[in-house]
């Protein structure tokens, strides 16, 4: 279990709402659909509503920097069946980028295979105090578009299993200043209206989840958040 996941959720009861689309970039087609994923009728283009409001600040703020530049979602809602369905896909990518096979995996590989995947992706847990983040409509995954429409260059592609994903990996690496300059801004945006961003992937950002509440409780933003949001209790629970 990671420590996040002993912060007490409160469900506070909001609905899950279509996020506005228009107002930003969308990664098309969506990642996890092309990959194979059981969405059933669900979408994963919906999101509480207050993070759904958060977002559009953190576009406003993004705005007031860049003119014309746009958020991309790359993901935002995950139900479970598609977080169980993401995390075997990325044991089964993990294995045959090591050259291994499924079928012939020794206990010692299985194990460091399953250890790689863990460091990115949230167990699939159904339960309801240990939530995946996705599955509760308040963690997002997103990049950048500049004022063409271009993606913006992080140095590493969303979901890549290494070290690289970590939001810090480029501010000391020769030649990767820029990276680290757009890795900030999006940082920078999305803190700027109370998101929270995952240690280790420079694009997953939540708000109001147990990952929020528990970093948010270990280090304060220095901005306008009211303190008492600075409070180690998540108000969304997997919906
Ligand atoms: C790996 C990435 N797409 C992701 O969403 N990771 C987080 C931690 C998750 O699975 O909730
Ligand atoms: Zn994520």
């Amino acid at each position: 279990m990671k420590p996040y996941q002993k912060i007490p959720i409160v469900e506070c009861g909001e609905p899950l709402v279509a996020i506005p689309c228009n107002h930003f970039a969308v990664e098309h087609p969506h990642p996890y659909v092309k990959a194979g994923a059981p969405y059933g009728d669900k979408s994963p283009y919906y999101l509480r509503q207050t993070v759904v409001e958060r977002l559009l600040q953190a576009q406003a703020a993004l705005q007031d920097r860049c003119p014309r530049w746009r958020i991309q979602i790359f993901d935002a809602y995950r139900p479970l069946a598609v977080q169980q369905y993401m995390v075997n896909y990325s044991f089964a990518q993990v294995v045959a980028d090591q050259g291994l096979r499924l079928d012939e995996l020794t206990e010692a590989q299985r194990e460091r295979c399953w250890q790689q995947v863990y460091q990115f992706w949230a167990v699939p847990s159904s339960d309801p105090t240990t939530p995946p983040p996705h599955s509760t409509g308040a963690a997002i995954d997103v990049t950048l578009v500049d004022a063409i429409g271009a993606v913006v260059d992080m140095g590493s592609p969303i979901d890549e299993m290494t070290p690289r994903s970590y939001p810090n990996y480029f501010a000391d690496q020769v030649g990767g200043s820029r990276f680290h300059q757009h890795r900030q801004l999006l940082r920078h945006s999305m803190e700027f209206a109370g998101f929270r961003q995952h240690p280790r992937e420079w694009w997953h950002f939540s708000w109001g989840d147990q990952l929020w509440a528990w970093l948010s409780n270990q280090e304060p933003i220095n901005s306008h958040e009211p303190l008492s949001h600075l409070t180690p209790i998540a108000r969304y629970g997997a919906i």
